[in-house]
């Protein structure tokens, strides 16, 4: 008689896992905010928005990905302290690497940037595809969920804040 089925399925599969997460939860230990050290005086005090920055995460409650899109923007403050557009990105890849929920790391990827820019608004806004719901569970693949976290004029100014939006809308 062959080896039970089951076994033989699930041969060296807690291994493979074991290496598999290892690898995507690589760098969990790097500080995010560490990316915004290095910034620059740019004089520039109007919006500075980078859209569609492509993000790739893990849902913390089924260890499945969830990926989607995410545009983070800021208006600097009065010396128009800015950062690299590139760190935006590396930004929204860190916090990403933690087993996430997407409310947390919007929250997250805006108040990182509160807290090394100083700047006088915030938004970040992230729509993703969550493969638990699509592959499993509930099933209904190409559901979106759209959240969002705004800071500072951002947030107290509603034209300011309509502004961004139209500007993520119309990319
Ligand atoms: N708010 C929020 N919920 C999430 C996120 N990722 C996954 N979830 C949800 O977390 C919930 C976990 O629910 P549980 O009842 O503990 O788990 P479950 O029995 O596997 O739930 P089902 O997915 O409905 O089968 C599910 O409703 C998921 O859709 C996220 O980023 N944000």
């Amino acid at each position: 008689m062959g080896e039970d089925p089951i076994r033989e399925g699930l041969r060296d599969t807690p291994a493979r896992v074991a290496r598999a997460y290892q690898e995507l939860f690589a760098g969990l230990y790097i500080d995010p905010d560490s990316v915004l050290d290095k910034t620059f005086d740019e004089s520039h005090e109007e919006l500075v928005l980078v859209t569609d920055i492509p993000m790739y995460s893990t849902c913390e409650h089924h260890l499945l990905p969830f990926h989607g899109v995410a545009h983070v923007g800021y208006i600097p403050n009065a010396e128009g302290q800015v950062t690299g557009l590139s760190k935006l990105a590396r930004l929204v890849d860190l916090y990403a690497r933690r087993p996430q929920v997407q409310e947390r790391l919007t929250s997250q990827v805006a108040d990182a940037l509160v807290r090394k820019l100083n700047p006088r608004g915030v938004i970040v806004v992230m729509q993703a595809e969550h493969l638990c719901m699509g592959m499993r569970g509930i099933k209904k693949a190409g559901a979106l969920t759209t959240t969002s976290a705004v800071r500072g004029l951002m947030r107290d100014s509603a034209s300011t804040r309509a502004e961004a939006i139209e500007l993520i809308k119309a990319r």
